[in-house]
């Protein structure tokens, strides 16, 4: 009999699928799962609501006295989509559930240095001429099987070097670090190209930023309202999983009180961030290809740091302050007012986004140090006002939040699509999904949204389907690569040939047609 077997069975309770984890990806698991009949599954969440890192919390106080509901986490729909062209189906159901949101303008944007506004948004066109360059040249690395080089490199050969100008470095951080939370010198090339352009052109260009004072979670709460009655004994809530033993047969998951779940398959929704902090103990360890990839993929931190004062001292008609700072690149170089017309006029909150090395100097910082940081970068930009006390100031520090440990994945230097497939594929009967395991749309919540899909579908498709020889068969597996188990390579290859670029390894999209689509 396998090891996993519990030493008191009684304590266990059973069920065909474990889904651990209720983020957008451990949901849209269920919800496949449900879609092709299979309902014996328990959902075990660590917080006492779902949506993982689509989190939210209350900020300040408006006219009323009541506070404002601010996004921690995921804050915009990105890639909405076209009439004619596929739509992120995060976007549709923002729609179907009404959740508040706003287009963001980036040519709403005031730039800034140390001696106050000083207009260089000719530096962001020089920026995206560029861009079109070097698309072409992933291009040809992708055709070519070349080695992927970083980022920087990308940008270099394409003619950006921007070492010499603060602004320009402010640009480059607008440009890039803002939305993968790594430098250009950390982030592959090529996989940084393709993560852009299946969002921004195989959907769109435009994000809108959500402000819904439910929570952005909420479409995720009617989603799962669908199939889920109100207290369903399925979503267990406040209950963190400590160890997971997996085998060839079954996966048995112990939890923090106590308990236990047997089950004939788990998927396992935790961040990267969580499989690389050990805050979950695999039972046997890994197999190497397995530690491979949960150690070469990175976890990068976000943080957005919410002021609130008695008055809106900046343009109330301006959406983004971008701030070049004399010494040091990324220094709160964005910032975002929400009150504005659209957001939440009159609130007089301002946020600053800063990422990655930053955001683990001021994790370690007391509010106060933050804060007084904060006031001195707003005097520079705004040298005629004399700053305000902020009546509120409120940051999370992600890095260190115990069921996700980081924001979101990035994909670093040299790496190859085998390496992460290896990190999508299942070992033995414990199968994972997520945001980091989305080829595609890695970082996003529609990356996690696709991939915990692929898994239930993985898993229906050999439950429903055990007729056939395989234990699955035509008609009853909705997955497009396929059910059950996932492809995987014990040895990884230098570089990533052309065919490869397949959904057998996540890639469902042609990386080829968007790039030809993005250029007409
Ligand atoms: C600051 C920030 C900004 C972002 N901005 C955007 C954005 O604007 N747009 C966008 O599309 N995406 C954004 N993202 C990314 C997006 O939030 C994620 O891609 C997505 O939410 C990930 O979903 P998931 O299901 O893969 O993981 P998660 O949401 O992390 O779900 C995993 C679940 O597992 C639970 N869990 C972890 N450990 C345990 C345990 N031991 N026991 C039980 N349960 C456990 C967690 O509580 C969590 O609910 C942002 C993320 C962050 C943090």
């Amino acid at each position: 009999a396998p090891s996993f077997y519990p030493r008191d069975n009684s304590t266990c309770r059973r069920t065909k699928v474990a889904i651990l984890g209720g983020g957008v990806a451990g949901i849209t698991a269920a919800h496949a799962l449900s879609n092709q009949s299979v309902t014996d599954f328990l959902i075990v969440e660590y917080n006492g609501d779902i949506g993982g890192r689509m989190a939210h919390t209350t900020f300040g106080s408006g006219p009323d006295g009541n506070p404002y509901t601010v996004e921690l986490g995921a804050n915009w729909v990105q890639g909405l989509g076209t009439e004619s062209g596929p739509e992120n189906p995060v976007w549709t159901f923002a729609k179907q559930y009404n959740i508040s949101n706003t287009y963001s303008d980036y040519d709403s944007i005031l730039t800034y240095n140390e001696t106050g506004a000083v207009n260089f948004t000719n530096l962001i066109d020089k920026f995206e001429d560029v861009w079109t360059e070097f698309e072409q040249n992933a291009g040809t690395i992708i055709t070519e099987n070349l080695q992927d080089p970083s980022f920087r490199a990308g940008l270099w050969q394409a003619g950006w070097k921007p070492k010499k100008s603060m602004a320009a470095q402010a640009v480059e951080w607008w440009e890039w670090d803002w939305e993968t939370s790594y430098s250009p010198e950390e982030s592959s090339f090529v996989f940084g190209i393709t993560g852009y352009n299946l969002t921004f052109y195989q959907f769109s260009d435009e994000n809108n930023f959500v402000v819904d004072q439910r929570g952005f979670n909420y479409w995720l709460k009617g989603v799962t309202s669908t199939f889920l009655k109100p207290n369903d004994t399925r979503l267990l809530l406040n209950t963190i999983v400590t160890n997971v033993e997996y085998s060839s047969t079954g996966v048995k998951v112990t939890t923090e009180d106590g308990g236990c779940i047997e089950a004939d398959y788990a998927i396992c929704t935790f961040s990267l961030g969580v499989l690389q902090n050990d805050a979950v103990a695999f039972e046997p360890e890994f197999p190497a290809w397995k530690d491979t990839s949960i150690s070469t993929f990175q976890m990068g931190t976000y943080t957005k740091i919410f002021l609130q004062f008695n008055e809106t001292f900046w343009d109330q008609d301006t959406q983004f302050f971008l701030y070049a700072d004399p010494t040091t690149r990324g220094y709160y170089p964005v910032w975002q007012s929400l009150s504005t017309e659209g957001f939440l006029p009159g609130s007089n909150i301002i946020f600053a986004t800063v990422v990655g090395r930053e955001s683990y100097r001021i994790e370690k910082q007391s509010d106060e140090e933050t804060k007084a940081e904060l006031i001195a970068v707003l005097a520079n930009m705004f040298p005629d006002v004399s700053i305000p006390e902020p009546t509120a100031i409120m940051y999370p520090r992600w890095s260190n939040v115990p069921w996700s440990y980081g924001s979101y994945s990035n994909w670093p230097v040299g790496t190859t699509l085998e390496n992460h497939q290896n990190l999508r594929a299942n070992v033995e009967r414990l199968y994972f999904a997520g945001e980091h395991t989305s080829t595609e749309y890695y970082g996003f919540l529609h990356g996690a949204w696709f991939e915990g899909r692929e898994a239930g579908e993985r898993i229906a498709g050999m439950i429903v389907g055990t007729g056939g020889g395989d234990g699955y068969e035509n008609g009853t597996c909705y997955n497009e690569a396929g059910c059950g188990e996932h492809l995987r390579y014990e040895g990884l290859h230098g570089t990533t040939e052309a065919w490869e670029y397949n959904s057998l390894n996540g890639m469902r999209i042609s990386p080829f047609f968007v790039a030809d689509a993005g250029e007409d």
